[in-house]
């Protein structure tokens, strides 16, 4: 079942620009220009692109914050604009930069406060609280201010604030960022597991292609307002052409002049003793392994698997 759908979605900025010494221009910024997107329950969709590419802009028409300039957008049947607190009781929003926590309060004293804005029933509240507490290792810091948490710490403490009411739909725009790795770590783990349930569906934009890695099967690249990628990782690769590669070290140099079928050496290193070949789609190492053996004495081999980092590079360049 669809859970969020949008069709031609846009929405235009009007900015004032310099235009001369004195003058001021006024021009229009197509910030999300055109966006056709259906979300099925319990997805874990990843939306990334390049720096202004458009997915915060994005992320806030589909939870109502900013009204679209055109074009259709539900989210759990609702519009979400005209329809925001209604919305607001079925989905979570954690943006990475601002916080829905109480500055001043403990932890558990903006999860209580929390409750009664939502209206949720205390057994429910204190089941989920339970869940997060356990599966994010709240209790250390939970009597505390928010103000003197981590960075990481006040992450956990957004999660847990975003999913207190039981929403079918998280948003999450940028969870990680400036974590250090084991921060990086739960969070991912936990909306993995939050994810597998299927309860909730989980759209993010992030700029750690970990984090997509992990969590999602399906990505939607945006660039310039616009969707140039739609669909799971590996169609991406297949997409790019995105290869394999065997590195072999050699006793021995290979010789000068060396050729297999279904591979292509890139670089012959350490004079001759190390040797990168990519490999064709659909061919195996082992034949590819094989003829190198026959050419010089293997000392070791390793294949890489293409890297998500290299064909999202390529995408954004081309
Ligand atoms: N309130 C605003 N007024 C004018 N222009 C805006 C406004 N908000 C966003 N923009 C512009 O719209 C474009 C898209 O911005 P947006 O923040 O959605 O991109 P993004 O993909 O989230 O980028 P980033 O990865 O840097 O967070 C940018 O060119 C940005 O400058």
């Amino acid at each position: 079942m669809t859970i969020i759908s949008a069709a031609g979605l846009r929405k235009d900025f009007t900015v004032r620009v310099k235009a001369g010494r004195l003058r001021r221009e006024r021009r229009t910024v197509s910030a999300v220009d055109g966006v056709d997107l259906a979300v099925e329950r319990g997805e874990m969709l990843g939306y990334i692109g390049p720096n202004g590419a458009g997915k915060s802009t994005t992320l806030k028409m589909l939870t109502g914050v900013l009204a679209p300039t055109a074009g259709e957008v539900r989210v759990c049947g609702l519009t979400p604009v005209a329809q925001r607190t209604r919305l607001a009781l079925r989905i979570g929003v954690v943006f990475g930069q601002r916080s829905q926590l109480w500055w001043d309060l403990p932890l558990r004293e903006s999860f209580g406060l929390l409750r009664h804005i939502y209206r949720v029933p205390s057994a429910d509240h204190a089941a989920r609280l339970r869940r997060c507490r356990a599966l994010l290792e709240l209790d250390a810091f939970l009597d505390t201010p928010v103000r003197q948490l981590s960075l990481g710490q006040r992450m956990r403490g957004e999660l847990t604030a975003a999913l207190l009411h039981g929403p079918e739909v998280l948003f999450l725009d940028e969870p990680t960022i400036g974590l250090d790795v084991v921060s990086k770590q739960a969070v991912r783990g936990f909306l993995a597991e939050l994810g597998a349930t299927g309860d909730v569906t989980l759209v993010l934009t992030t700029h750690d292609l970990a984090d997509i890695e992990r969590l999602c099967r399906r990505l939607v690249v945006v660039d310039h307002g616009r969707v140039v990628h739609d669909g799971t990782i590996e169609e991406l690769h297949g997409r790019y052409g995105s290869r394999r590669v065997l590195v072999a070290d050699l006793d021995a140099p290979l010789p000068a002049g060396f050729a297999v079928a279904g591979a292509t050496v890139e670089a012959v290193e350490a004079d001759g003793h190390r040797v990168q070949l990519s490999l064709d789609g659909g061919v195996g190492a082992g034949t590819v392994v094989a003829a190198l053996a026959g050419a010089a004495p293997l000392r070791d081999l390793s294949v890489r698997e293409p890297a998500i980092e290299d064909v999202v590079a390529r995408l954004y360049r081309s």
